[in-house]
């Protein structure tokens, strides 16, 4: 079953110089989670923020944060995340020999747990992990960087997640699995992107776009 759709903008297009005010402004605009790209320069091709500066933030918004860890190997920084105040970690399957054990070592400290798949990840990888999973990530472009063209194949994976989500949601009494999208959202694509039966839009470049005062009207235009 599809919930209201959340807007978890990704602080990658956020003023750097400004992180706190940042964060702390898109909270009080609408925002459902805050959004922390982490990239390792190895895993993907850029390099952004570690979990002191996750702390750092931490105290500037009360709502979520979703942290999104683009870097190999993963489970020796799960707990350094966890406890640097990530609420839903998210990692690529790619990034570890065993998604099982880092999906145990997320729940291990309380966290929500997230797998992501990049264009090319096969849906297979969700078999035997998605009762365990509390959210799924659809990248709609490679990861890395901000600012990219949303890919249409994106659409059908959605929407075959959607069915998969529904179905194991439906077997544990309705448990919400987040179905989430990231990458080339603006306000077409979100719309199509929750058609498809997304219900979380990550969105750096549509959110920031204007600066703070623009804020509110872009999160309440993504969501509409
Ligand atoms: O994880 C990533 C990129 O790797 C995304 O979160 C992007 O940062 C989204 O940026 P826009 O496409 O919305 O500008």
């Amino acid at each position: 079953m599809q919930q209201r759709t959340k807007i978890a903008p990704s602080i990658l297009s956020a003023d750097f110089a400004q992180l706190g005010a940042e964060v702390a402004a898109i909270a009080a605009a609408g925002a459902d989670y805050v959004h922390v790209d982490v990239m390792d320069g190895h895993f993907v091709p850029n390099i952004t923020i570690g979990p002191m500066v996750l702390k750092a933030l931490k105290p500037h918004a009360g709502i979520p944060f979703d942290v999104h860890l683009m870097i190999a190997p993963v489970d020796p920084y799960v707990v350094e995340f966890a406890r640097a105040g990530a609420d839903i970690i998210t990692f690529h399957p790619e990034a570890g020999p065993h998604p099982h054990r880092t999906v145990q070592l997320i729940k291990a400290e309380g966290k929500k747990a997230g797998l992501s798949l990049n264009p090319a990840t096969p849906l297979s990888v969700l078999d035997h992990l998605l009762p365990e999973l509390d959210l799924v990530l659809v990248m709609s472009v490679n990861p890395g960087f901000g600012g990219q063209a949303f890919i249409p194949s994106a659409l059908e994976k959605i929407a075959e997640i959607r069915r998969r989500i529904d179905a194991v949601s439906a077997s544990q009494n309705g448990r919400p699995i987040d179905l989430e999208v990231d990458g080339g959202i603006n306000l077409e694509t979100a719309q199509a992107a929750v058609r498809a039966g997304a219900d979380v839009l990550v969105a750096g470049t549509a959110t920031f776009k204007g600066g703070p005062s623009s804020y509110a009207g872009n999160i309440a235009g993504l969501r509409a």
